[in-house]
């Protein structure tokens, strides 16, 4: 019998990476970072000098780099041509580009197919953007996070030095709104999610909905 997948998915900041984690750590399972896929996609095409916004350049190169990504929710890891890239791809230059490479179709195919190669049989929380409507849908569990704009820019730009919550706000809308409107694969809450609104709830909270969602329907 497969194992369990959760898949989590909603806009960026809604916290899917803590809670995720939090998940997988709970139950004893793999957790794989979806996003940290498409930044270190876009780290290479940004070092290898390609123009992100000329999808066709993406596109033609974007079978090159080799990406690894590790499942140990206790230490997330990716690299790129045997490069550890998890610190550079959380930079502004990739955060400013990363909307641009993800709705290249052929960058999604490639990276789908990788992603599903990792799920395999399961037993994995997976988080992004389209977990639950393009990667697995029939996951056993769906999550689709949300959070106000002003409470997911305020927790972002606490993490972040020298950051205000304005300017946090203003990248996540950008972003947001790239990653729901591109033709392929937008962000969406797929049939079937629970839509799960944190604003006013801790990560605890939070991780504490979602193994008692696991729990009902497994
Ligand atoms: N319910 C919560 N209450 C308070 N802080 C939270 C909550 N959930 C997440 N956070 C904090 O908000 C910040 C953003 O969370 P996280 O990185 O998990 O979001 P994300 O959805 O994965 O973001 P992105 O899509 O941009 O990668 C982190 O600092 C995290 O600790
Ligand atoms: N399944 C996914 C995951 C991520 N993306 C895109 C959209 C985001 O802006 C970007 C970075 O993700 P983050 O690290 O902020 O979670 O990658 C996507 O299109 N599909």
């Amino acid at each position: 019998m497969a194992g369990l997948v959760v898949a989590m998915d909603g806009p960026s900041g809604s916290g899917k990476s803590s809670v995720s984690r939090g998940v997988a750590r709970a139950l004893g399972l793999r957790y794989l970072d979806t996003g940290a896929m498409y930044r270190a996609m876009t780290w290479w095409m940004l070092r290898q000098g390609v123009d992100v916004a000329d999808a066709a350049a993406v596109a033609a190169r974007c079978g090159e780099p080799a990406l690894v990504s590790g499942t140990d929710p206790d230490a997330p890891a990716i690299h790129v041509d045997g490069v550890d890239v998890a610190g550079p791809i959380r930079q502004a230059d990739v955060t400013g580009a990363v909307s641009a490479v993800a709705a290249v179709p052929e960058v999604r195919r490639r990276l789908v197919a990788l992603q599903r190669e990792i799920v395999g049989d399961g037993d994995i929380v997976v988080e992004g953007r389209d977990i639950g409507t393009v990667v697995c849908p029939d996951a056993g569990v769906k999550v689709y996070l949300t959070a106000s704009a002003e409470a997911r820019a305020r927790r972002r730009s606490a993490e972040v030095t020298g950051s205000t919550v304005e300017a946090q706000q203003a990248d996540m809308a950008r972003r947001d709104t790239l990653d729901s409107t591109r033709t392929t694969d937008p962000l969406s809450m797929a049939a079937g999610a629970v839509e799960l609104d944190t604003t006013e709830l801790t990560l605890d909270e939070v991780i504490a909905e979602v193994l008692r969602l696991v729990k009902e329907r497994t």
